[in-house]
């Protein structure tokens, strides 16, 4: 039975038109000599459930050969936005992947330091990997901000984005081209869990266990 028709049993028309937005995108024949790499930029102050859950249905999906977890030096849209050691945030990130193969710590920005803007990375990266092509995925809300994205228009050529939405939500209108992901989201935040910390709520299931015990060890967040 094709995944089509066992969707069609369990779902209204809505969400079966959500699945096939991911389907049409099953990897053609001649492109397995090309190696597709996801990357999900983001602070990651710190990394949490959500991030991971996005990333591993965008994978599995699109049939990604690799995601990339690459921490920015300073997000370009927040410049007020108060972060914390870079080097804590990279080892964050690896300990929240590390038992995914799948995912990769991706140093970049990070190692460039400064504002970092997705198109120059892309740039970067294209010449590099000349055999690869980029899938730059972002949170569903986020696509309706892509026009404010500096040189929108060239990055749209540099990569292909991937939104990600609940399953069966409908895809939001954009004058680029998205391939839409369906994902369980969670209603998580580094915002939130940072305040948790702040408070002394519990942030147990929020962040992976390595994640938890590295902020309690190095006390991280626990001032304002
Ligand atoms: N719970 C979530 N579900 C789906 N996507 C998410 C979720 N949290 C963050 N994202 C997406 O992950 C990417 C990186 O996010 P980021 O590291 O800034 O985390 P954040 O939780 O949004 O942080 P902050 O609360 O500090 O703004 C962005 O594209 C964002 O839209
Ligand atoms: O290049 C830009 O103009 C740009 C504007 C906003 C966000 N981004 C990138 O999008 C990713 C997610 O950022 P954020 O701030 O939504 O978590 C991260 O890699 C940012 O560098 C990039």
């Amino acid at each position: 039975m094709s995944i089509e028709t066992k969707i069609q049993i369990f779902t209204s028309l809505d969400e079966v038109f959500s699945v096939f937005s991911y389907s049409q995108e099953a990897r053609q024949p001649s492109q397995f000599d090309r190696n597709r790499i996801g990357i999900l930029g983001g602070t990651f102050n710190p990394p949490h459930m959500g991030h991971l859950l996005m990333a591993e249905q965008v994978g599995n999906q699109l049939d990604l050969d690799e995601i990339w977890f690459m921490p920015t030096a300073k997000p370009p849209h927040a410049p007020g936005k108060k972060t914390i050691a870079a080097q804590h945030r990279l080892q964050m990130v690896q300990k929240a992947i590390d038992n995914n193969p799948l995912f990769k710590l991706q140093p970049y920005e990070v190692n460039r330091g400064g504002t970092n803007y997705t198109v120059d990375t892309m740039r970067h990266f294209v010449e590099e990997y000349p055999q690869s092509d980029f899938y730059f995925i972002i949170g569903g809300d986020s696509v309706n901000d892509l026009t404010t994205w500096r040189e929108i228009d060239v990055l749209n050529q540099l990569v292909q984005f991937v939104g990600v939405r609940r399953l069966g939500s409908r895809p939001y209108d954009s004058p680029y081209s998205i391939i839409w992901v369906d994902s369980p989201l969670i209603d998580l935040s580094s915002s939130e869990i940072r305040l948790r910390v702040y408070l002394e709520q519990s942030i147990r299931y929020q962040v992976p266990q390595a994640v938890e015990e590295y902020i309690m060890k190095h006390r991280l967040y626990m001032e304002q």
